[in-house]
């Protein structure tokens, strides 16, 4: 706790803009791997993500941050014969460790939905949790990459953003909503219809994490997808609905986690692979951008050492998807909007 308590004592005046020695902590990229940390690491997602990431060689240290059931959690990964050291921390007096010297940081902390519920439904809890463990981000690794999985994702990145430009250390090549399941979820239902391996499939997905904001380009399949229009409609609307589906089939136990897991470890993989210096690392994510009219949109985006290194231009879209841009546009506003007018209330 040591180091915690130093870095609390230099910023106890409030969120401060840290010195620039604190900024260089976590971005050198150390050849033994990185330290990970997840926030809400005890919960449906963050138990088999953490998993997932112990398994990982390029993870040396996985911080599991929860407000409880985090020790049993980090007990248990701990025996697993990888090379991750696990450590365990509960409670916002223990969020500092979790966090300090991060190189990326996961947040699947929050509440899920129930049936009837839309994503925007969980805003109210959601979003004070989101913007509480980003001032951590911001105070104790505010040079980490940052993977926001929280509903809703259209407005918690927004939160999360104006958080870290309050605490003076918004990089916005390093702040990713996480919408890898959307992709994971069009690969895999395109991969049906053609009757292939998911594993050679690949389908862009843009614009937000909810309803008829996520759009799968299908146009833009690889192998191509030649489907009547009607198909095409369903399986969008397949695809856009697909996280209903689960918590419909979880009849109150929550929305999906397992193949959220994998999507988000996936995610966490290529952000690594990225700050290790690999080539070639391209990713959907929702993020700060300047490519349509709304500040966030999820678009391809090649990832490199210090983050976002590109912006893929939108792929060409049909009548149809262009149609579904085109609707998706005031729901994305006003979501994103929603999260600055919370941000700028506290
Ligand atoms: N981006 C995406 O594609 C997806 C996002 N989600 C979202 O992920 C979130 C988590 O879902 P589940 O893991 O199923 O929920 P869960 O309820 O099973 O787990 C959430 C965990 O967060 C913890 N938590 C609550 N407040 C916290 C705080 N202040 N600090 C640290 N941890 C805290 C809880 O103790 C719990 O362990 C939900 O908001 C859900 O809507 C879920 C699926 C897909
Ligand atoms: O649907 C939900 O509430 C969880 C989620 O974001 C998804 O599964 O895509």
């Amino acid at each position: 706790m040591q180091r915690v308590a130093r870095l609390a004592a230099h910023f106890s005046g409030g969120l401060q803009e840290p010195e620039e020695g604190l900024h260089a902590q976590n971005t050198s990229a150390p050849g033994d791997g990185y330290n990970v940390a997840v926030l809400g690491a005890a919960g449906g997602i963050g138990q088999p993500l953490s998993l997932l990431l112990k398994l990982s060689s390029r993870v040396r240290e996985l911080r599991l941050y929860d407000v409880a059931n985090t020790a049993g959690v980090a007990g248990d990964l701990s025996h697993i014969s990888t090379a991750a050291h696990v450590t365990a921390h509960t409670g916002p007096q223990q969020l500092g460790d979790a966090l300090y010297g991060a190189h990326l940081v996961v947040i699947p902390a929050g509440v899920p939905r129930k049936p009837g519920m839309t994503r925007d439904d969980l805003f109210n809890i959601n979003a004070g949790i989101v913007r509480t463990l980003v001032e951590g981000v911001a105070r104790y690794c505010p040079g980490a990459w940052l993977a926001v999985i929280s509903n809703p994702v259209n407005s918690t990145v927004p939160i999360a953003a104006e958080v870290l430009k309050r605490a003076g250390v918004f990089n916005p090549a390093r702040l990713f909503g996480v919408t890898s399941l959307d992709v994971v979820r069009a690969e895999t239902f395109v991969a049906q219809a053609l009757g292939v391996d998911p594993a050679g499939v690949h389908v862009p997905v843009i614009g937000g994490h909810a309803g008829i904001t996520i759009l799968p380009v299908l146009s833009a399949a690889t192998p191509p997808l030649a489907l009547p229009e009607e198909r095409q409609r369903a399986l969008m609307a397949r695809i856009q609905d697909a996280g209903t589906e689960v918590v419909q089939a979880k009849a109150g136990a929550g929305s999906a986690t397992l193949s959220m897991a994998h999507a988000a470890a996936r995610f966490a993989e290529a952000c690594l692979r990225a700050m290790s210096g690999e080539a070639g690392v391209v990713e959907c994510a929702y993020v700060a951008s300047s490519l349509t009219p709304q500040p966030y949109f999820a678009s391809q985006l090649r990832l490199g050492p210090a983050g976002i290194a590109e912006f893929l231009p939108l792929p060409r879209l049909t009548p149809l998807e262009r149609d579904n841009y085109e609707r998706m546009q005031e729901e994305l506003r006003t979501s994103i909007q929603k999260g600055l007018d919370f941000a700028a209330r506290q």
